[in-house]
């Protein structure tokens, strides 16, 4: 007898993967994940837990893993790739073999690759030159999905089947799926927000108070979407859940990679100790240095990417960059009512400046 159930394949064994996995064999799918630990697939087929991403919670017994790429897309007809940005290509490379046109490729990665400064959607179209392409992001740390905390997600996808046949597969009553269809704009705030999450952590362990943190906050957003918008996204991208949601989370909550290594500098360690200290991978750590390259490029004032890669790469103390990014020139609250350089240019009036 063939099964009738929708067919998904995940791609990747990390915390997300593992919890994405379990939500569409919740939701009533016959769900095949691919890992490259044979002994980590055999293990969860056994416990029907991740012990190395996530040993607090029990997996939904229906998902099969396995480290057999073929058995994992074999009629697949949605696959999720959940994989670190710098393994990405690789991983769909060793797939492509296995994958047809008529499926739909979904990336959950919030990382740019260095080559090119491409994002991982982009990565899926150059590999296979399908149509049905999307990208999911949102504010979704994974141990609080795989408890089942009611969370909400974005499908963006310029392919409306994409964004359906995503919203049925995983919406349910503790997961909720909104669709966009700004793929890159949404795509880049979930890369972007990391470099803020870092920031963030450091803030935290060296004390700095709520204000701090408010304001940290509200910059990044302004920096985040005048960078996405001079890359060609919408600005409007960034008051959704991709963009000011995911970045409320990640620079909130040390359940954040990202956050957590930026706490580890804060407290004194170094870039090494702090992301080994970690033991998995916080994608900002890159990012950072790419995005500020790129900025710098492009000719977009990024002061929080720029400070924050000197304080991780450059050897200036957090506190002190902090204190030069205060003094910094004064300029304007919202760019899209008011641009900087109206701000400037009133300033020169006054003889500020
Ligand atoms: N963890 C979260 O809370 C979360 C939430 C939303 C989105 N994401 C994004 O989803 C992506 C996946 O995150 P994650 O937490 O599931 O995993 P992760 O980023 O921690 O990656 C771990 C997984 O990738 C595998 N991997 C690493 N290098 C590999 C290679 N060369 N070949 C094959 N497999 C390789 C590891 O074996 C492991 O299974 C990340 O880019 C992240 O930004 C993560
Ligand atoms: O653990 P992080 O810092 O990679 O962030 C996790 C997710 O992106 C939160 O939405």
């Amino acid at each position: 007898m063939s099964d009738e159930r929708p067919q998904v394949a995940v791609l990747g064994g990390g915390s997300f993967g593992t919890a994405l996995a379990s939500i569409a064999a919740d939701n009533g799918a016959s769900v095949h994940q691919w890992l490259r630990d044979t002994e980590l697939a055999a293990e969860i087929n056994r416990s029907h837990r991740n012990a190395r991403y996530l040993p607090d919670y029990a997996m939904n017994p229906a998902v099969v893993a396995s480290s057999d790429m073929r058995k994992v897309l074999d009629g697949a007809e949605l696959v999720f790739v959940a994989i670190p940005s710098q393994a990405f290509r690789d991983v769909v490379r060793k797939a492509r073999p296995y994958l047809n046109e008529r499926q739909i490729l979904v990336s959950t990665t919030k990382g740019i690759q260095e080559d090119g400064f491409k994002l991982m959607s982009q990565i899926l179209e150059e590999e296979t030159g399908f149509t049905h392409i999307g990208v999911l992001s949102g504010p979704n740390l994974a141990s609080e999905v795989a408890a089942k905390q009611l969370t909400a997600t974005v499908i963006a996808s310029d392919d409306a089947l994409t964004r359906a046949r995503v919203q049925t597969a995983l919406g349910c009553d503790y997961f909720r799926v909104y669709a966009g269809n700004d793929r890159y704009g949404v795509e880049l705030g979930g890369a972007l927000k990391n470099i803020y999450a870092i920031a963030a952590g450091m803030a935290a362990a060296l004390g700095m108070g709520e204000n701090t943190r408010s304001m940290l906050m509200t910059r990044a957003l302004a920096e985040m979407s005048r960078f996405a918008v001079a890359l060609g996204a919408n600005p409007m991208t960034f008051i959704g859940l991709a963009g000011v949601g995911d970045l409320i989370v990640t620079c909130s909550s040390n359940l954040s990679r990202n956050y957590r290594v930026g706490y580890a500098l804060g407290e004194g360690k170094s870039l090494e100790e702090a992301v080994e200290a970690l033991g998995q991978v916080a994608e900002g750590v890159n990012t950072v240095s790419l995005v500020r390259d790129k900025a710098r490029q492009e000719g977009i004032y990024m002061p929080l990417a720029e400070g924050l890669h000197q304080v991780l790469f450059g050897g200036v103390p957090a506190r002190q960059m902090a204190q030069l990014l205060m003094l910094g020139e004064q300029s304007s609250d919202v760019e899209f009512t008011l641009s900087r350089e109206d701000v400037k240019q009133a300033r020169r009036l006054e003889g500020d400046v």
